[in-house]
């Protein structure tokens, strides 16, 4: 599908952005390992999460829609063999919690995923889920896993990565004794938080550990809107004069914030107003306008995890910033659904935007006035709506082909954006 967006002026209204993908991928996985029913409210139907469902059900998950945002759901006694692989889609979240779940139970598995997916790093939870007493074939998928009695490990992981420490921690329920991840700075924290709201003890002291042989009991959820989503309008209000965004039901948690410095750099002017909790994780409105001009800023060290996926967007603000704004310590990039460094150069280059780019970043130089260019998306939905916000400020659009992805976190994204655009 080709995605074809016009400038427009000005972005005014409110907006609820679909719900958290990380939340919703977790709210099914816990829901299917604890000791009673749960049910989820507002999940996010975008395809990564809705892979994560289908896995589970393969599985042994029952479920049943009470409406279509309401989804009740029955964990199985004992997990069952699923016919067929279990097929992870394009989801890096699906794939590596779903191998720390069935690394403790007696189950043979192969774990598939789309081409994008297929040649993602999958050694990063292989190694521990090994040393933890698990087989696991393949460095990268299709992943085989023949499940059974594990041991917990007091893991150092090498990169910050909530997957990867999210993996080792679900095998380490099902793990003999305790199991303990350290990383060289914080990465978010969904599933320390889900653990600790369903009855598990956790410790957390530089490390993050729990004793092998507990279970998160049933929970309800209501799981609010998704701030990597939210990312494309924050950016989009602040490059765009006169704008005026009212946020709602916005999740907030400070390991998820790290947009909400860059744009306090920028000079950007927010407010947060109403915090409430959902199971354990903080939720407000956020208002944001648009200010007079854009400070150039700096992404790196423990910041980098705190806004990993908003990096693609944040470039294209980078563009409209008056000086250079650089981004490093950003290596990871190189290994999400595209090589992002590369995809975002490429593509702002083509706008006519000033970027040098660094093994682990980018340095982009602005103003600069944008024009209308074609972009493959190469299937990478941040890079399609990345690029989506770029044409909005652009001289004369942008064309972006291989946008369908978008559907993979932002079912509805142009809708959102065609309601609050002014032209
Ligand atoms: O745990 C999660 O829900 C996620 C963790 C991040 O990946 P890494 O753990 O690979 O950094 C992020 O990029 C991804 O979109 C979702
Ligand atoms: C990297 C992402 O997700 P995942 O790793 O789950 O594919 C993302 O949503 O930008």
């Amino acid at each position: 599908m080709t995605l074809e967006i016009s400038p427009v002026a000005t972005l005014q209204g409110d907006l609820r952005p679909p719900s958290d993908k990380s939340l919703t991928h977790r709210a099914y996985m816990f829901a299917s390992i604890a000791d009673g029913d749960s049910v989820v409210r507002m999940p996010l139907r975008g395809e990564d999460c809705e892979s994560t469902l289908h896995c589970l059900i393969q599985l042994g998950l029952r479920h049943e829609w009470m409406s279509p945002s309401e989804i009740r759901l029955v964990p199985p006694r004992e997990w069952q063999v699923p016919r067929g692989d279990l097929d992870c889609g394009n989801s890096g979240t699906t794939m590596r919690l779903m191998s720390g779940l069935l690394a403790s139970r007696p189950l043979d598995v192969t774990l598939v995923g789309d081409a994008s997916l297929s040649r993602r790093p999958m050694q990063r939870i292989a190694e521990p889920l090994r040393m933890m007493g698990a087989t696991v074939e393949g460095d990268t998928a299709p992943l085989h896993i023949v499940g059974g009695q594990l041991r917990g490990i007091d893991y150092v992981s090498p990169v910050a990565s909530a997957q990867i420490k999210s993996c080792v921690l679900l095998a380490g329920l099902g793990a003999e004794g305790v199991t303990s991840v350290r990383e060289p700075s914080p990465s978010r924290d969904h599933t320390e938080r889900m653990l600790r709201a369903t009855g598990v003890r956790i410790e957390q002291n530089g490390a993050v550990s729990l004793a092998g042989g507990q279970r998160p009991h049933g929970f309800e959820i209501t799981i609010p809107a998704d701030i990597s989503s939210a990312a494309f309008f924050l950016v989009a209000a602040a490059m765009l004069p006169q704008s005026s965004l009212a946020i709602h039901d916005l999740s907030m948690n400070p390991t998820r914030t790290g947009i909400l410095d860059v744009l306090r750099q920028c000079g950007v002017p927010y407010e947060l107003l109403g915090e409430r909790e959902e199971l354990g994780e903080p939720v407000s409105t956020l208002e944001i306008r648009a200010p007079k001009f854009l400070k150039p800023f700096e992404i790196s060290g423990s910041l980098v995890p705190r806004l990993i996926d908003e990096i693609p967007v944040l470039a294209v603000l980078a563009t409209q910033c008056e000086g250079t704004s650089v981004i490093r310590d950003a290596r990871e990039l190189r290994v999400k659904e595209t090589d992002r460094i590369e995809t975002v150069s490429t593509g702002l280059r083509a706008m006519g935007a000033e970027v040098e780019t660094f093994e682990d970043g980018l340095a982009i130089t602005g103003p600069t006035k944008l024009k209308a260019a074609q972009i493959d998306a190469a299937g990478d939905h941040r890079i399609g709506m990345a690029f989506a916000i770029a044409g909005l400020i652009s001289d004369g659009g942008v064309k972006i082909d291989n946008a369908e992805s978008i559907a993979t976190s932002y079912p509805g994204f142009t809708d959102d954006l065609m309601r609050l655009a002014i032209i």
